[in-house]
């Protein structure tokens, strides 16, 4: 049969699936770093740059997001698969971008009420870019800034890493703005009373004549034990805050104790115990059935809680028929983004 023979309906269907290059049904939006656009900057004013970790906003970011926090090496497929199951399994997107964009503008209608402040976001391993940020900063005037990491205890593998990409991105850019760095807010009492209160939040789901029975367990990101033994102060701040937090809601030593989460990946020892293998532990030595979980060094509910605790953990919990109840994070909690807003108030005096 000759081509001019062939039947139309046989032309019209191709053997191979189209190749796809790109993929052409995601167009990503691209979130504002401006948090008050349009608001005049004047020699008094002051840039806020408040930075978080990042997450994807859809499935489709995830490698791109994994090779961020990987510094570039390559993710295997099995990692990306079970990293996105877990993406999935919490509604297919990382809560994190909304949950501090939400807090950055509670907390400057705060700072709005005592100065001359304009707030941007930055995110460390995902779009808006801290460098995105600082060059807006940049186009729009600002010349003195506060900088402030939604994380309240330091460690050379978070806070430190936010300033360098400021640092970074101020050099690439050839500008100036006077930053003044938060390093930590750890003993903070409005951040101690916050998470107190989520202690009472958790035991108050308990019947009150069960309360005296129930453990607290206060966790963190977990990080290799290398990095503390070369003298990161990220480990001793946790304690410091943990036990401010177990005094302030009254717990005896004995009601409470401390572990670690969500370990990385990598062959080295990361700090533990780990909440996984801790519950079990609490269980099997001390009887333990009755479990508030909260994680102190996060500020807002994403992947490592909703995931790592809310469906990990608890299942652990539940095989061991164990009760785990675990509260919201800070997120908007008012006392937490007044505690945020007087950290960055104060700050800006320095300046
Ligand atoms: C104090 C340090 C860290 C905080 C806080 C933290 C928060 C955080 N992490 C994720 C998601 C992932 N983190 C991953 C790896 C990873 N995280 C840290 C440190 C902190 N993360 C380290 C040192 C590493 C290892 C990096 C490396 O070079 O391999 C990963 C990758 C997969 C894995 O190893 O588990 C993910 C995903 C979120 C969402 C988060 C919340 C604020
Ligand atoms: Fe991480
Ligand atoms: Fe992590």
């Amino acid at each position: 049969m000759t081509k001019a023979e062939t039947p139309a309906t046989e032309t019209a269907v191709n053997p191979y699936p189209p190749v796809r290059i790109v993929n052409d049904s995601y167009a990503p939006s691209i979130p504002s770093t401006r948090i008050n656009p349009g608001k005049a900057v004047t020699d008094g004013t002051i840039g806020v740059l408040f930075m978080a970790y990042g997450g994807p906003e859809t499935l489709e970011e995830m490698p791109g997001y994994l090779a961020d926090i990987r510094s570039g090496r390559p993710t295997y497929a099995e990692v990306l698969e079970e990293i996105s199951g877990n993406y999935e399994a919490i509604g297919g997107k990382s809560p994190l971008p909304e949950f501090t964009r939400a807090q950055v503008e509670a907390t400057m209608a705060k700072l709005d009420e005592v100065g001359d402040y304009r707030a941007y976001i930055g995110m460390r391993h995902w779009s808006p870019w801290i460098e995105d940020a600082v060059r807006d900063m940049l186009d729009d005037g600002i010349r003195r800034a506060v900088a402030i990491v939604l994380a309240p205890q330091y460690s050379k593998l978070s806070v430190e890493k936010y300033q360098k990409k400021i640092k970074a991105a101020l050099e690439m850019f050839h500008g100036q703005i006077e930053f003044a760095f938060v390093n930590q807010y750890h003993t903070e009492p409005g951040y101690i009373t916050a998470m107190a209160d989520r202690v009472r939040m958790g035991l108050a789901e308990f019947p009150e004549d069960q309360r005296g029975d129930v453990h607290v367990v206060l966790s963190a990101h977990s990080l290799p034990v290398r990095v503390i033994r070369e003298g990161d102060p990220y480990a001793d701040q946790l304690m410091e805050s943990a036990r401010l937090i177990a005094a302030q809601a009254g717990l005896s030593e004995e009601q409470w104790s401390w572990c670690y989460q969500s370990e990385g990946r990598s062959p080295e020892p990361w700090l533990g115990p780990q909440l996984e293998d801790w519950l079990p532990q609490l269980h099997a030595e001390r009887g333990i059935d009755k479990v508030v979980s909260i994680a102190i060094g996060f500020v807002s509910d994403h992947v490592e809680i909703l995931f790592d605790i809310d469906i990990e953990a608890q299942k652990v919990a539940q095989e061991l028929g164990m009760r785990l109840v675990r509260p919201p994070a800070l997120n908007t909690d008012p006392l937490f983004i007044g505690t945020v807003a007087s950290v960055v108030h104060n700050k800006a005096q320095e300046l």
